[in-house]
């Protein structure tokens, strides 16, 4: 048996010493948990594009550039991911949640205080080690 791995653009919006973050629908895997922005990369497409298209889509920003933090696989047991993080400084546009998810700009310093999917700790601990 081949198991599908999801390979997922994320976007670790900075502003400052701020992280944009939105929440999961109910409905959605891993839903009413706290996220990084993002969504799958179609075939074809490169990480880049897939990531200024699902930040243009979730969050209503453009973004100009980003850089690579870090990649994680994680097996939830009904979903393998493959996270694409990358932090994204350079962009225009005000965020919000453009799909009506709630969503807040959070200090680096408060972000261990919010419900996120379990691949997201690694994610955490490398922006507070780096940006805190
Ligand atoms: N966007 C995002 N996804 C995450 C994070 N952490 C984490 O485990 N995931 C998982 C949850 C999902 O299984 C997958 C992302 O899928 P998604 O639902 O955002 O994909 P998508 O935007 O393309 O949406 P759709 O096609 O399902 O409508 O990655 C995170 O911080 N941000
Ligand atoms: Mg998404």
């Amino acid at each position: 048996m081949t198991i599908e791995i999801v390979h997922v653009a994320v976007g670790v919006i900075k502003k400052n010493n701020a992280i944009f973050i939105c929440k999961r629908a109910d409905e959605q895997h891993q839903g009413g948990l706290w996220e990084f922005p993002g969504g799958k990369v179609e075939a074809g497409e490169s990480v880049f594009v897939a990531l200024k298209r699902e930040l243009i889509e979730e969050v209503g920003l453009t973004i100009h550039s980003s850089s690579q933090l870090m990649v994680i696989e994680h097996d939830y047991g009904d979903k393998c991911v493959k996270l694409d993080v990358h932090v994204v400084s350079n962009f225009s546009g005000e965020a919000h949640g453009a799909e009506g998810q709630p969503s807040e700009w959070v200090a680096i310093t408060e972000l261990e205080n919010y419900d996120f999917p379990e691949a997201n700790a690694e994610i955490i601990e490398k922006i507070v080690a780096r940006y805190a």
